[in-house]
């Protein structure tokens, strides 16, 4: 299937000579959940801006939905909802005057049963009439989803939907976002937080210095996550790793008193035991032992720090 979003060497310098996005290629899919994770400054907003028709590439091609983002910018345009890091929204209108409001911006005719929907859905309705200021910094950025679906788009970015905000509203933000992609809308968002990347994205992207490093199925990196790793104190160091040990892929410490065995918790054996007996028969005795599981947040560390 064609993809619902289709990025090809695109580049970006800023007027002041600096590059914040060096030949990106990404193809988003049509109903998928795709996060995109990367320290301050990697370039997400950036690309996202780009996407929108905010600010024009450098270099590269962007299609939405088949229409190019600069060539064919009011049908690009159109496709897409934005969900900005900033709350920009009139505190005095009313959560229906607001929403109806931006539907009107995209030259979309009036369509109150859609606006009550996405009010309903995003439980607002029971607020449709109060003012905007009125509302919790949750309500807000609801009001803000809502201002982004107004114009029925099929693709809805949200940029860091879910900073400043609490664990429970953090949660609640998740379930509307699945909600939504129940309805068939494709949602690409941006995150510092991995745990967000975790719990809702189909798939992830990792972008640092302006450039993608990564992009993974979540199960897939999930598998890789799964890997913990057993630390063996020795008794003695040891200068190399036997012979007998090596069909195990232990690796030894630098100072030649540890081992470490890495494992996959999803596979049916450890290995464990068979491990042990082969220490054991080995004559290699440990004072003690820790495991450990990598997790995302640190696989994502350590591929962002490599890049530096
Ligand atoms: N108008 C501009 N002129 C010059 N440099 C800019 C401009 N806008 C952004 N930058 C720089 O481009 C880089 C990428 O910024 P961008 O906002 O895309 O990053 P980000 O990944 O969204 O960061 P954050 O997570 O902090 O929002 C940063 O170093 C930023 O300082």
């Amino acid at each position: 299937m064609q993809p619902i979003i289709s990025v090809s060497n695109l580049s970006k310098t800023y007027a002041s000579g600096f590059s914040a996005l060096k030949n990106i290629n990404l193809d988003i899919s049509r109903g998928e959940i795709f996060a995109l994770l990367g320290p301050n400054g990697a370039g997400k907003t950036t690309l996202i801006s780009i996407i929108c028709g905010i600010v024009n590439p450098t270099e590269g091609t962007v299609l939405a939905d088949g229409h190019d983002i600069v060539r064919d910018y009011r049908d690009a345009r159109s496709r897409i909802g934005l969900v900005p890091q900033e709350l920009t929204t009139d505190a005095f209108e009313t959560v229906w005057a607001t929403v109806s409001f931006s539907r009107g911006l995209f030259g979309k005719p009036a369509n109150p049963a859609h606006i009550e929907k996405i009010l309903k859905d995003l439980s607002l309705w029971e607020k449709k009439d109060s003012k905007i200021m009125t509302l919790s910094g949750g309500m807000k950025r609801r009001v803000m989803i809502a201002k982004a679906l107004s114009h029925e788009p099929q693709i809805l970015f949200l940029d860091e939907p879910t900073a400043g905000v609490d664990v429970e509203l953090r949660r609640d933000m998740w379930e509307v976002v699945r909600s939504l992609r129940e309805t068939g809308v494709t949602i690409i968002l941006t995150t510092h937080y991995i745990e967000e990347a975790e719990q809702m994205a189909d798939r992830v992207g990792v972008i640092s210095h302006g450039e993608i490093i990564l992009i993974e199925d979540k199960a897939e990196l999930m598998h890789k996550l799964g890997r913990k790793q057993l630390t063996l104190q020795l008794q003695q160091r040891l200068e190399q790793v036997p012979a007998e040990l090596s069909s195990h892929g232990l690796e030894l410490s630098d100072d030649g008193n540890e081992l470490v065995y890495t494992y996959d918790t999803q596979g049916e054996r450890t290995g464990i035991t068979a491990l042990l007996k082969d220490l054991n028969d080995a004559g290699i005795r440990f004072k003690d032992l820790q495991t450990k599981q990598s997790s995302l947040e640190e696989i994502f560390v350590n591929l962002v720090s490599e890049r530096r």
